[in-house]
C-alpha cells in the first residue's frame, strides 16, 4: 500500500514540551517565513484529536536582538503576548543548542533573560509586571489592586492580561463556569487569563488557572507571576513565594526593580513532523 509522499517529504518539524503539564508545540521558524504560521495552523495543531494538541504554540523566530524571538499562540488561534512556561522550555532548547548557561529572547513583554539552575530547573526573568489600567488593558481608569468585580480581584499584565482572585478554598472554585465568564468580562477589552489563589502563608499558595484562548491548564507561568504581584500589592504575600499548581511547583520572586523571576522544571517529550497531508488540509 502506498503511504503517499510522507516518507519522501517529511513535512514541518516540531517539538512537544511541557512545563508542569502546561504543554506546548514548539516550531523553529528561524529559517522560515513567519507568515507560514497562521491562526488556522495554530487551531489545527492545537486540536487534541486531529492535530498534536497543546495549551500554547511557541514559534521561535530569528531576531536582531538577543538569541531569538518567540511568538505565542493559543489553542483557539489567537495570539498571546507572554507565556512563562513556554519561555522556559524554549530557553532550555536554545541553551542546549548553544551550550551557553543563559539566553535572551525577544517576546511581547520585551527582551527576557533565562538561565539554567544548578539543579536543572530553568529560571526566566519574565520582565516587569505592568500595573497601569491601560497596560492590562482595562475598559476604564480603575485601581488595578482591586477591581469592582465580586471577590475584588487584582489585575496585572506580564505582557498578557491576568485577573487574580484570592479565595478561601481553591478546590471549590468551578473553574469551567467562572473562568470563561471572567475571561469575557466587559472590564477586559482583550479578554483575560483568570487565576484563583488560596494562600497557605505569606510564602506559599495553591493556584488554579483558566487561560484565555485555551481553558483550564495544569499550570500557567505568567499567571503565577501575576499572582505573586497581585498578592504583594494586596498585602497578602511576601515577594518570594512557592506556588503549587495542578501540574507541579514554581518558585517566584517579584524583585525590587519590578521584574518577576520564575523557576521551575521543563520536559522535552518528543519530536515529529507534520505530514504534508495534515498541512494540506488546513484552511485559511
Ligand atoms: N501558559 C502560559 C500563559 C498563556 C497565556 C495565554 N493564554 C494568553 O492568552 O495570554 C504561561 O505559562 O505563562
Amino acid at each position: 500500500m502506498s503511504t503517499g509522499h510522507d516518507s519522501a517529504s517529511p513535512g514541518l518539524a516540531f517539538r512537544k514540551m511541557h512545563g508542569l503539564g502546561n504543554d506546548f508545540v514548539i516550531i523553529d521558524a528561524r529559517g522560515a517565513r513567519a507568515e507560514a504560521i497562521t491562526p488556522a495552523l495554530a487551531r489545527a495543531l492545537g486540536d487534541r484529536h486531529r492535530g498534536v494538541g497543546f495549551d500554547q504554540l511557541a514559534v521561535i523566530g530569528a531576531s536582531g536582538v538577543g538569541d531569538a524571538r518567540i511568538d505565542f499562540w493559543n489553542a483557539d488561534g489567537t495570539r498571546a503576548g507572554a507565556c512563562g512556561n513556554a519561555t522556559r522550555c524554549v530557553a532550555h532548547l536554545l541553551m542546549s543548542e548553544s551550550g551557553a548557561p543563559g539566553v535572551t529572547m525577544l517576546t511581547g513583554n520585551g527582551q527576557l533573560a533565562a538561565w539554567r539552575e544548578p539543579d536543572g530547573r530553568v529560571t526566566a526573568d519574565m520582565g516587569p509586571a505592568r500595573l497601569d489600567w491601560r497596560e492590562i488593558p482595562l475598559a476604564g481608569p480603575l485601581d488595578t489592586v482591586s477591581l469592582p468585580i465580586e471577590g475584588a480581584p487584582g489585575a496585572v499584565s506580564m505582557g498578557n492580561p491576568h485577573c487574580v482572585f484570592f479565595v478561601d478554598d481553591v478546590a471549590a472554585v468551578e473553574l469551567s463556569s467562572i473562568g470563561p465568564r471572567i475571561e469575557h468580562h466587559a472590564l477586559f477589552p482583550e479578554r483575560t487569563n483568570v487565576e484563583f489563589a488560596e494562600i497557605r502563608d505569606r510564602h506559599h499558595l495553591r493556584l488554579r488557572v483558566w487561560e484565555r484562548g485555551t481553558g483550564i491548564t495544569q499550570a500557567c507561568g505568567s499567571g503565577a507571576c501575576a499572582t505573586v504581584v497581585a498578592g504583594v500589592r494586596k498585602g497578602l504575600l511576601d515577594p518570594r513565594v512557592t506556588m503549587e499548581l495542578d501540574g507541579g511547583v514554581l518558585d517566584l520572586e517579584w524583585r525590587e526593580d519590578g521584574h518577576v523571576l520564575m523557576t521551575g522544571p521543563v520536559a522535552h517529550v518528543f519530536e515529529g513532523h507534520l505530514s504534508p497531508q495534515f498541512l494540506a488540509g488546513i484552511g485559511a
